[in-house]
């Protein structure tokens, strides 16, 4: 039988800048080539990662509690957080939360549709976890659901922090990053439903946005 040989690429410690660098050169169309501006490369969100999962994780020591990604963007920085909590809190559990309100927009609807198991949270402390708190208005609806729903307390932490956008009086208990009162995509974030994988975040060009807007 013919060995099998895998070729090991040298270590990158952060390709954000290269993959765009390679998609603007390249012939076929990658979603790097609508990137306008790298705003956080993932190093940089790695590093935030790290120094949130150590704060949290002292913070929940013994307190059990339920960790709470809000869907959909919230799937990876919470997939990245829980890995980095340490100490990762004795009886940790996850239940997701559902949460829309932008759709194919760049401006919340003003209406925060919320899904979750409310048996899952009653007593219990919860963690909401999301990409980014921009209005407001969805960790502000969820909060108020989850404590209308019997939880002991809720608390949350975004990857980013529009703070300039906000139209309630709602700030994210723990943030990462504060973000420009700029459209992002990445990490999550998407342009109606595009560009969630993209592993860094960034600002699109202006072209892009539009043609993402009108896609199906
Ligand atoms: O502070 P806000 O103005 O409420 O905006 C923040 C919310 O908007 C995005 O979700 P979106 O409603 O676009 O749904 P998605 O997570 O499925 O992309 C994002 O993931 C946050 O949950």
């Amino acid at each position: 039988m013919a060995q099998a040989t895998i070729s090991v690429a040298p270590a990158v410690t952060d390709k954000s800048e290269q993959l765009c660098a390679a998609a603007a050169s390249a012939a076929t169309y990658s979603i790097h080539d609508d990137v306008g501006e790298v705003l956080f490369t993932k190093q940089q969100m790695a590093e935030k990662v790290v120094e949130m999962g150590k704060l949290l994780g002292k913070t929940y020591e013994g307190k059990a509690p339920v960790l709470m990604p809000i869907l959909k963007g919230g799937f990876i920085f919470a997939a990245d957080l829980i890995r980095a909590l340490d100490p990762c809190p004795e009886d940790l559990v996850v239940e997701f939360v559902s949460a829309r309100s932008y759709g194919a927009r760049t401006e919340t609807s003003g209406t925060v549709q919320v899904s979750f198991d409310a048996e899952a949270v009653a007593g219990r402390h919860c963690l909401m976890v999301d990409d980014l708190c921009d209005s407001g208005l969805t960790l502000l609806t969820v909060r108020d659901q989850l404590l209308a729903a019997g939880a002991a307390s809720v608390a949350s932490v975004v990857l980013l922090d529009k703070r300039a956008r906000r139209k309630v009086s709602y700030d994210p208990d723990f943030v990462c990053l504060d973000c420009p009162n700029q459209w992002v995509a990445g990490m999550g974030m998407d342009t109606n439903q595009r560009y969630r994988s993209m592993d860094y975040v960034a600002v699109l060009k202006p072209e892009a946005i539009q043609k993402a807007m009108h896609s199906a």
